[in-house]
Formats: structure tokens, sequence, C-alpha cells
């Protein structure tokens, strides 16, 4: 694969669990690429590998096989504040109980860039209040974070992300206690993210209508592995079914929605 244009891409990854009794695989021959502009939203069913595919390719957890690159140059070749300065991951994972205010958990995201005693020099300060401004929780900052809805709270995780400054963010399930207006309010502003600041952006997400909308490239998980192309390119070879194992739901790849088809008939 010619890693030029890519900020990220792997080759022949296998990724999954250490076992005692052997390795249990949740994926292998992973070839994928992330280019930076782009949104890429990852779908596949639960329990598919999308979390661990997440957390492999940002170095959290450790690959059973095959490499990561950032650029051309391997993962394992950077510190991991070169990592935190590269690729920002918003997990899904709760945060511990905490007296921080939002301006305070927003300001973390600088880490990467500030000394030991986290003192925040002018650039951090403006790169914060552009991050709050971006996500509109400026009217927010000085709330306590344990004060806020699990909504609010989501998207505060996406502003600690944009505050990282980093070319790639990385989301696993980001609109997953939102409501309709909020999930479309989130897809749009990640896709701001890759169209306006030119951001390398990928979503792990269950929300196939919005991801059909706003994607530039789909990667589908299946049994088989991870198919990988633009929305139309898949929709119109059907591809999109790949995400279901159930033959009675299938993409109508005209009108863009699923149906129930009643095989009994
Ligand atoms: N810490 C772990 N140790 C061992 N196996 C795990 C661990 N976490 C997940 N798995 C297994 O890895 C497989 C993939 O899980 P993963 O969480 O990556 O799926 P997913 O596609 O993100 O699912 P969902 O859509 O439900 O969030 C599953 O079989 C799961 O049981």
């Amino acid at each position: 694969m010619n890693k030029t244009n890519n900020i990220l891409s792997t080759e022949d990854l296998t990724i999954g669990y250490k076992r005692n009794k052997g390795n249990h695989v949740v994926g292998k021959s992973i070839s994928l690429a992330l280019k930076k502009g782009e949104v890429v939203c990852l779908m596949g069913k639960n329990g598919i590998g999308k979390s661990t595919l997440l957390r492999s390719i940002t170095g959290v957890q450790e690959n059973l096989g095959g490499e990561v690159f950032l650029k051309e140059k391997s993962l394992r070749k950077f510190s991991l504040s070169q990592i935190a300065q590269t690729i920002s991951l918003v997990l899904t994972d709760k945060i511990e109980p905490t007296n921080l205010t939002v301006f305070e958990l927003v300001a973390l995201g600088r880490h990467p860039y500030t000394n030991w005693l986290g003192t925040l020099s002018q650039k951090d300060e403006e790169t914060i209040v552009f991050a709050l401004s971006k996500t509109d929780l400026l009217s927010l900052k000085n709330t306590k974070v344990n004060e806020l809805s699990d909504g609010q709270m989501q998207r505060v995780m996406i502003c600690r992300a944009l505050a990282q400054d980093t070319p790639i963010i990385i989301l696993d399930e980001p609109t997953a206690h939102l409501d309709i207006q909020h999930k479309i309010e989130t897809f749009q502003l990640l896709h701001s993210f890759a169209h306006e600041l030119n951001k390398a952006i990928l979503i792990s997400t269950h929300e196939i209508q919005l991801s059909l909308q706003i994607a530039d490239q789909l990667w589908l998980m299946d049994n088989q592995g991870i198919t990988t192309g633009n929305v139309d390119e898949l929709v119109k070879n059907g591809e999109i079914n790949r995400i279901f194992d159930n033959p009675s739901i299938q993409f109508d790849h005209q009108t863009r929605l699923f149906k129930f088809i009643n095989l009994k008939k």
C-alpha cells in the first residue's frame, strides 16, 4: 500500500487478546488507511471488534501481529507523548467523578505540550478557547463536570480532543447518549473538523443513516474482515449489507433505507 498520502495505515494487522490457551483473534490481515480531510465511519454488529480495532491502531492495546504506521513510520517507534501529539482518542468509558470545571477538563487535552506542572502558555489558552467555541461550550466553561448531562459530557470529551490539536481524532461511539438533534449536530461538528480543519476523523458508530450522509469512507467490519470504500460505491454494490448477518434485513440502495423482508412468505 502506498503510504505517502496516509496519515495512519495498517499492514497485515492482527488484533485480539492474548489468552493462556491460545490467542482470541478478533481480526486478521487488516490493511487500512486514514487520510487527512476525511471522515471515516467504522460500522459492524455488536461484538465484531470495532473498539478492539480502535484501541489497537492507537497503541492503547498490543497488537497480535502486523504493523500500524503514522505517516511512514511504525507506531512502535513513537513515544507516548509523540502519539498524544498525533492522535486524540475519545472513548466511551465513563470518567471518574471529578471536581474539575469544563475549562479545566478541556485543558487536560494540552497535556502533551505542557510542562510537568501543566502550566498553560498563551497558545494553550487560545487553543482551549478555540475548542470551547467550536463545540459551543463557552457558556459552560466554568460549570463543574459532575453537573453535566451525559450528552453535554460527550461534547466536552470531543472538545478536549480538539484542544489536543492532533491531525487525527478517533472516537468510539461518540453519540451513544445523545438525542437525534444532538446526534446530527455531533456528526456535523466532526464533519467540519475534517473538512474545515483538515483532520482525519475515524468514528465507530451504529448510526448507519447519519454515517451514509456524512462519511467520506466507510469501514464495514464483519466476520470475513473489513471492507472499505466510499459511501456511494458500497451502497451501489450492496456491500453495505455486510453489517448485518440477518438476511431478512436488507439495504435498499435507491431509498438508502433498511427494510425488513419477511422471508416466510
Ligand atoms: N478486554 C477484553 N478481553 C478479552 N476479550 C475482549 C475484551 N474486550 C472485548 N473482547 C472481545 O473482543 C470481541 C470484540 O469486542 P469489541 O468490544 O471490540 O466489539 P465492538 O464491535 O466494539 O462491540 P460493540 O458494538 O458492542 O461496542 C468480543 O468477542 C469481545 O467479547
